[in-house]
């Protein structure tokens, strides 16, 4: 309709910045493989692709678990949240290893927002622990262990999503 205001990204709704550094990240997840420690030990760990990918490396090495399987699930271009499609489930061995119900098997993902992408993981394995490095206040409940907790309005961003550019001093208007 003419004149209706463009539907807003997550991004743009979200307002705050929230940048991480790959040193910053690295440190979140060792502190995050410190809280795990506590609760393992884990069969398996299952990442959930493709931003749980990085953590999943990390914790794995750090916890000494060999044994790392995916779910593939897709749901944001870019910033807009759309229909959650699971592109690859979790593998037989995967399931074997947690009975079926993921006993014993670590799910980590980056960080969880809205919470969509957590609980639909969790319906596949109830029983898994669930752990990721960031969560905002909707995502939380489903979280059982996560480092920094970030307001909703905030979106993080990713080393691996970011690069460094020039920056306009603050007296020239920049933000
Ligand atoms: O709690 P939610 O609102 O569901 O959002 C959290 C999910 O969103 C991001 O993944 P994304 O779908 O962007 O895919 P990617 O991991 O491949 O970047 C993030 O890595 C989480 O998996
Ligand atoms: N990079 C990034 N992806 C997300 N997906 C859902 N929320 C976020 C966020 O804050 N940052
Ligand atoms: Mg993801």
């Amino acid at each position: 309709m003419a004149g209706e205001a463009p539907e807003l990204s997550a991004q743009e709704r979200a307002g705050k910045a929230f940048p991480v550094s790959w040193d910053q990240f690295h440190r979140d997840c060792r502190a995050l493989t410190w809280r795990l420690n506590e609760v393992g030990p884990f069969h398996a760990v299952i990442a959930i692709t493709r931003g749980g990918l990085v953590p999943a490396a990390i914790v794995a090495r750090e916890l000494g678990v060999r044994v790392i399987d995916t779910v593939c699930i897709a749901s944001y271009d870019h910033t807009k949240q759309g229909e959650l499609q699971v592109l690859k489930g979790i593998s037989e061995a995967a399931m074997k290893l947690g009975g079926g119900t993921g006993r014993g098997l670590l799910i980590v993902d980056d960080l969880v927002d809205t919470g969509k992408t957590g609980k639909l993981v969790r319906e596949m394995l109830p029983d898994a622990h669930f752990a990721t490095v960031y969560a905002k206040p909707k995502g939380r409940p489903l979280v059982d262990t996560f480092i920094t907790e970030v307001s909703q309005d905030t979106w993080i961003f990713f080393p691996w999503d970011t690069a460094l550019s020039y920056h306009p001093p603050l007296r020239d208007g920049a933000a």
